[in-house]
């Protein structure tokens, strides 16, 4: 017994020496979520454990029972909530608002500090039971579902996308009915590692209710939270709307080079902070198309490629809106149309740097990116292939036919994205000479291969074929070495 009666933990002491807690989101208080419960589930297999962010976390050294025991079965982390919270939000879905949502099958289970930089970040999850935001649903998520989240935000961690991490993938042993997918389909519970569980659709719901003091006091907190340097700004709703009017910009940008298409951009998955998540439909491009859609459901393309950066535009003007009772329009229209110009700038990076070299500055670097994408559109050139290409030396040396798309290199119409390309030197990031780049071809996620991996799991769950592919991944960010 300890001095106070509460009997020793020595495991929470342990966790405690290097995890570093944060119980900030609850100082928001009540009126932004609801205290939930976990479901208990039957079964709790340990598929996926983030070792290395696990490590950033201090929580690497977790045995995978006590990993299960809270990431399954959703015992406190020392220091943390001893309770779930639901969160709070309605949003946009396909342009139609819905006041009806909210964390329906998931929760914010704790929030800690990344020891690398101190970032505060969340551990909220998905398909741990139903809520009172869960409407008709049953609360929980497709092993599938949570199979493709990992694979999506694997693959676009190693492209340099700022995303969530899947922290964890734990299988439940339930029987799932899903119109989208052969049922009964098997279970899963994942948790999301986050930089902010924050989406407008959490400013859209105080807006709709009309709680002005709410507004303000959730604008204090994402400030003081997440954009501490504008504490002092003498605009707080002006210059907020601003930096995360430059975060999204960056994120499109970053999802365009990275040839991803989220698929479903309501106004719920947009995170304040700019991090990408919600891995439903996602899909990557074979080949340059701005038409390019992921969802089946968005049969007028809402959502597709082309359309994401003006998508993202549509959302943070609904973030502005919401401002509104804080700010007129004339104070936050200019920060808002700062978006145009942050995209232009920030494509040409987000490109230059998949391809290590450093932007040159002027217009150079736009008319590079038009004349890349015109190649890539015309040629319909394997979209991945071109930057696994140049990174691998192969463009400018004498292996140019050993690629597949040899042909489309020795074409006339390459001939002005190679002129261009010669504007550029390398980065410090550049690495030439790692292994992966000696592969035929570059690791990629179309949605055959999503489904190969996932057919061995159905079928004999056999996860082999799973794990190699994330050592392929993680080799793949080795070779890149792009810092989100
Ligand atoms: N099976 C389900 N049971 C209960 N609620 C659900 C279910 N599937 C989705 N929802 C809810 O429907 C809304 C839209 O779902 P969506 O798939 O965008 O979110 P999600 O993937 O569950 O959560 P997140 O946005 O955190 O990734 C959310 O409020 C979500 O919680």
């Amino acid at each position: 017994m300890g001095m106070d009666g509460s009997c020793a933990d020595p495991y929470a002491l342990k966790t405690m020496s290097v995890f570093k807690p944060a119980k900030n989101h609850e100082a928001l208080g009540d009126e932004f979520y609801d205290l939930v419960r976990p479901a208990d589930f039957p079964q709790a297999i340990l598929r996926h454990r983030d070792q290395r962010w696990a490590r950033r976390v201090g929580l690497d050294h977790l045995s995978d029972e006590d990993w299960i025991a809270h990431f399954a079965r959703f015992r406190p982390l020392p220091g943390s909530f001893q309770t779930p919270l639901a969160l709070r939000y309605h949003g946009h879905q396909f342009r139609t608002y819905n006041p009806d949502l909210g964390d329906g099958r998931g929760f914010l289970y704790a929030q800690c500090y990344d020891l690398e930089d101190g970032r505060l970040l969340d551990f909220g999850t998905k398909g741990s039971g139903r809520t009172p935001w869960s409407r008709g649903g049953d609360g929980r998520l497709t092993l599938k579902g949570g199979v493709r989240e990992v694979l999506a935000t694997e693959m676009l961690e190693a492209l340099g996308v700022y995303t969530s991490k899947s922290f964890s993938l734990v299988e439940t042993g339930e029987e799932l009915w899903r119109g989208d997918e052969p049922s009964p389909t098997r279970s899963s519970v994942l948790v999301r590692l986050s930089h902010s569980h924050i989406r407008i659709g959490t400013f859209q719901r105080l807006a709709f209710l009309e709680e002005s003091h709410n507004l303000e006091k959730l604008l204090d907190y994402c400030i003081a939270t997440y954009y501490p340097h504008l504490a002092k700004a003498e605009d707080k709703p002006a210059a907020f709307l601003e930096a995360v009017t430059e975060k999204v910009a960056i994120l499109g940008a970053q999802w365009t080079a990275a040839g991803f298409v989220h698929g479903v951009l309501n106004t719920d998955n947009i995170n304040i902070t700019g991090e990408s998540f919600d891995y439903g439909p996602w899909r990557f491009l074979p080949a340059y198309d701005p038409t390019f859609t992921a969802a089946y459901f968005d049969e007028a393309g809402l959502y597709s490629f082309g359309r994401q950066p003006d998508t993202l535009a549509w959302n943070l003007t609904r973030l502005a809106e919401c401002l509104l009772p804080l700010a007129s329009a004339e104070r936050l229209e200019p920060p808002l149309n700062t978006i145009w110009p942050a995209f232009q700038q920030a494509l040409p990076e987000a490109i230059l740097a998949r391809l290590g070299l450093e932007p040159a500055g002027g217009s150079a670097d736009s008319e590079f990116v038009s004349a890349l994408f015109t190649f890539l559109s015309a040629s319909q050139a394997p979209y991945e292939q071109f930057f696994f290409d140049w990174r691998g030396g192969v463009l400018s040396a004498k292996r140019a036919a050993k690629s597949t798309s040899a042909d489309h290199y020795a074409s006339e119409a390459f001939r002005p994205v190679a002129d261009a390309l010669e504007a550029f030197s390398p980065s410090n990031t550049v690495n030439l000479d790692h292994a992966y780049f000696a592969r035929p071809r570059p690791r990629t996620m179309l949605i055959d291969e999503m489904e190969a991996i996932w057919a061995p799991i159905v079928e004999a769950d056999d996860w082999s074929l799973f794990y190699q592919t994330l050592a392929e991944i993680g080799e793949m960010r080795d070779a890149y070495t792009i810092r989100p």
